[in-house]
């Protein structure tokens, strides 16, 4: 029976992130803490005996760099690698590049967490996460779900707002609970899927320290 893996993972923690400002399509690389997310995710899923076949990414050198880190870590450097710039982060528009505190201070505490983390209210010149969602699960149901229910063993390497699009579906969460959604740099969710394309399992990789 194959078992229908997909791992979903973000990628690690960028220069930006680590600056605390709005990203979107801007292309920072890892930070040296998101280079030892990255490998450490990459342990952790050789721990786990894991191994894939085919593996996704956006079109930014964060969710790239992170993915070529992981398959460094499980020896898997060939693996072929579909780019795709459905799976890049929300376009944060105008917010781009600026400071999250400094866009707190201007705009108010409420109404950017409506930007970051409502389902449907866009920031300035940029994309909801509806948005996000219209462009991703097309992606996501043309390209990625039908290669795991091939029985190819899939990681996605990608960002906190499309795989948030992502998760919203496979775990059935509605525009209400989505908010509360939460996806932490560098640690993989593992699904396994049912024939029906519904989620069998998750597990969410908690944290290792990544080994030298
Ligand atoms: O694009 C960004 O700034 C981050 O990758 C995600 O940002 P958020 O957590 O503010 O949505």
């Amino acid at each position: 029976m194959s078992e229908r893996l997909l791992v979903l993972v973000r990628h690690g923690q960028s220069d930006w992130n680590l600056k605390n400002l709005f990203t979107g399509w801007k292309d920072p690389d890892l930070t040296e803490l998101g280079v030892s997310e990255a490998k450490a995710a990459g342990q952790g899923l050789k721990k786990l005996g894991l191994a894939f076949d085919t593996a996704f990414t956006s079109d930014l050198t964060r969710a790239q760099h992170t993915l070529n880190l992981i398959l460094g870590e499980l020896g898997q450097t060939g693996l072929h690698v579909e780019k795709s710039q459905a799976l890049n982060e929300r376009d944060y528009g105008d917010l781009s590049g600026l400071n999250k505190d400094d866009a707190r201070k201007k705009w108010g505490e409420d109404q950017v967490h409506l930007w970051r983390r409502s389902y449907d209210v866009p920031p300035p010149g940029g994309e909801s996460l509806k948005d996000t969602v219209a462009r991703a699960l097309p992606y996501y149901n043309q390209h990625i779900l039908p290669a795991v229910l091939r029985g190819e063993r899939v990681i996605v390497a990608a960002h906190g707002n499309s795989l948030r699009a992502l998760v919203m579906v496979l775990d059935g969460l509605t525009p209400e609970t989505i908010p509360s959604m939460e996806l932490a740099t560098g640690v993989p969710l593992v699904y396994r899927l049912k024939a029906d394309s519904t989620v069998e399992s998750k597990q969410v990789l908690e944290p290792a320290k990544a080994e030298a």
